[in-house]
Formats: structure tokens, C-alpha cells, sequence
């Protein structure tokens, strides 16, 4: 959509305000009262928790987003804003919250490194006391759980690809601790509750994932790279570029999240795409899709950053009937499109 189409799409909106026309919401499957669940996603404006909101509001069920919109964006769930089955709380789960749920998506934290290194003790504080909170209130309510671990619980890993029986290999004291760490005591705390309260929780650890919806200053490798490719600007790669990654596109991981919050399954699963890149490769290979003039640069390697990354995924296989369905050339063009446009609306002033 270029700008006058867009700026067409505004006006079209505002004189329907103006003129009391009902909003059209994305489609909703009718649901019966014994499957309609009332299903809390925490961090649900963000990233990935707006991608799971939509799934859940088309499959029907009540969802109420908790978001202190550190990282989150209220332009990513914009579309249900106004619909019966959804509701927004504007809270920081560091502070408890009672609500009557029967789910809980626990999505809440800052997770691209520069982020969530931006203020550690925040990020220390949301992935501890706001997953206490959380699973108090799964205890109050006898809801089930659902917490979003991740992949970085494996640190610079030792063995490769990484399975959910690898203990990690993190530095405790580093920049990245903080969210290394605040998630190792996540799955901490809720296997706690497990043993002591009889919570059912369901743990994701989720490898990297990229789509639309990304901020612009994510900061992250994908989003990154697309940008300064769209730009011709130096794509710059940290380090040698012989670190690896393995990219999920997030429709998958929403697929992945669903079927282990209503699975049996109760110790922590892989979700992630085993298709692994070097970094340098993948630079190359993003200027070649995006059909870029950029130069590809090298800068000074982040400390700690981890130097392989490869989900083992036969858990996700084999317990969830799971595995990634979209290829990276699909997920890199709807990501490419995406951020082709957020450029041309911040470029307008109409987007931050
Ligand atoms: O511009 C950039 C950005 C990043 N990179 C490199 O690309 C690799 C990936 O970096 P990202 O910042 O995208 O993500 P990381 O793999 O370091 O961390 C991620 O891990 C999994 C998730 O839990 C989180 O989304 C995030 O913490 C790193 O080696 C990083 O140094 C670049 O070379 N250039």
C-alpha cells in the first residue's frame, strides 16, 4: 500500500467515526460457552504475543491483553480494539493482577538483546516477579500456564543442536545475564509451583523468531539487516560472522505455542526452525533478496554472544505433532513487505 492509498484508508476510517459506522473486526469462529476460554496473554501487544492475540481471537475465545507497552504496541492489536471477546489492561505485571482467566499466556519481557539490556533490572524484575505474579494468579484460578522461555537459557551452548536436556552454558555475571538468568528462574519458579501448588504449566523455549510486526528499532539480526538492505545502507554484521542462528517465522511459533498450551505435555519444549545460517550468509543473503546495493561491514562482536544456535526439535515432533511450515524465502517476503512499508510511514511521520 503506498502513501495515498494509506493516507485514502485513514480518511475512509475517520469519516466512519464521525459517522458512528460500526467497525469490521477480522472474522471470529462462533464458539459455544464449553469452548470459549478466557485466555490472559501478558506482553500481548507485543511482537509475538499480538500474532497469538489474533490467533486466538479468530479461534473465538475471550483474550485480555496485559501490556505495559515497554516494547509493546497498541497499533498491533488495533484491529480488536472494541470487540467483545477482547479487553486491554495497561498494567506492568511486576505488580500483581486479578482478573478470572482460564488460560495464561505469560509473553511479558523485553527480548531483543539491546532491549532488554537497556535496563536490566527491569528485565530482571518482569521475568521474576512478574512470572511470580502471573502464576499466583494461575493458582488463585486454577488456570493453566504457558510461560515464554527461550533459547538463550542455553547460552554459548557446548553441544549442538540443543536439546531441552541441555543445561545451558551461560555466564552468569554478563550484559546478557539478565535475561539469560531472569528466564532460567522463570522456569524456575513455575516448576516450583509445579512441584509445590499442582500449577499445569506448559514452558516454550523459543528460538529465533522474525514476521511482520517487528519494531522498527528492534535492534534484533532480521529486522536489522531488512532495514539497512531496504535502505542501502552498510549491513553490519557484529563479530566474525561465523556465529550461527536459526530462524523461525511467527506464524509457526503461534502454531507451536497453541498446540503446547492445550497439549499434555508438561516439561519445557523447543520451539524453533532448525534452518541455520551463518551470519555472514545471512547477510549475503538478505541483500540478495531485498536486491540491495548495501555494503555488508564487520563490527566489534558482542560480548557473550553465542557462537552456535540449532533447535533440536524432536520433543515439539514427537509430543506436539509439531514442526515449522514456512520457508524463509515466504517469511522473509512478508517480513521484507512489511518493513518496506513501516519505513514509508515513518519516513511520512505517521509511524515512530
Ligand atoms: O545488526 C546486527 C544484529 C545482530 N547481529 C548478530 O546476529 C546474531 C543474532 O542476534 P539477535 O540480536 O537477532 O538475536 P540473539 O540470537 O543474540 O538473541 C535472541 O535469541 C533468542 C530470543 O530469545 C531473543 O529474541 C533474542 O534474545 C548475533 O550473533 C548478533 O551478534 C549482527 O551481526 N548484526
Amino acid at each position: 500500500m503506498d502513501i495515498k492509498e494509506k493516507l485514502q484508508e485513514m480518511e475512509e476510517r475517520i469519516i466512519k467515526l464521525e459517522m458512528n459506522v460500526p467497525k469490521t473486526f477480522p472474522p471470529v469462529k462462533p464458539l459455544g460457552y464449553k469452548d470459549k476460554k478466557r485466555i490472559l496473554v501478558s506482553g500481548g501487544a507485543g511482537f509475538v504475543g499480538s500474532h497469538l492475540v489474533d490467533r486466538l481471537m479468530m479461534d473465538g475465545h475471550s483474550v485480555t491483553v496485559v501490556d505495559n507497552f515497554f516494547t509493546g504496541s497498541r497499533k498491533n492489536i488495533e484491529q480488536w480494539i472494541g470487540h467483545e471477546n477482547f479487553e486491554i489492561i495497561n498494567h506492568d505485571i511486576i505488580n500483581p493482577l486479578f482478573i478470572e482467566v482460564d488460560q495464561i499466556y505469560h509473553l511479558a519481557s523485553p527480548a531483543s538483546p539491546p532491549h532488554y539490556m537497556l535496563n536490566p533490572i527491569k528485565t530482571l524484575k518482569t521475568n521474576i516477579l512478574g512470572t511470580i505474579n502471573m502464576l499466583g494468579l494461575a493458582k488463585r484460578v486454577k488456570a493453566r500456564f504457558l510461560i515464554s522461555s527461550t533459547s538463550e537459557l542455553y547460552g554459548d551452548p557446548e553441544i549442538h543442536p540443543q536439546s531441552e536436556d541441555y543445561w545451558g552454558n551461560v555466564n552468569p555475571i554478563g550484559p546478557r545475564a539478565c535475561y539469560d538468568e531472569g528466564k532460567r528462574a522463570a522456569e524456575a519458579i513455575c516448576y516450583a509451583y509445579v512441584r509445590k501448588e499442582n500449577i499445569e504449566v506448559r514452558v516454550a523455549r523459543i528460538f529465533n523468531t522474525y514476521g511482520p510486526r517487528m519494531h522498527i528499532n528492534d535492534g534484533r539480526v532480521v529486522s536489522n539487516f531488512i532495514i539497512q538492505a531496504i535502505e542501502n545502507l552498510p549491513i553490519t554484521i557484529y563479530g566474525s560472522g561465523k556465529q550461527t542462528r536459526s530462524f523461525q517465522y511467527v506464524s509457526d511459533l503461534v502454531e507451536g505455542l497453541v498446540a503446547l498450551m492445550n497439549g499434555n505435555y508438561s516439561l519445557p519444549v523447543n520451539l524453533g526452525n532448525p534452518d541455520e545460517y551463518t551470519i555472514e550468509k545471512f547477510a549475503t543473503l538478505i541483500k540478495e533478496f531485498v536486491g540491495s546495493s548495501s555494503p555488508i561491514v564487520f563490527k566489534e562482536g558482542l560480548e557473550d554472544d553465542p557462537k552456535q544456535r540449532k533447535p533440536d526439535i524432536t520433543r515439539a515432533k514427537n509430543y506436539l505433532n509439531w514442526s515449522p511450515k514456512v520457508s524463509l524465502q515466504d517469511g522473509l517476503q512478508k517480513t521484507v513487505n512489511y518493513f518496506k512499508k513501516e519505513i514509508q510511514m515513518s519516513k511520512t511521520g505517521l509511524r515512530s
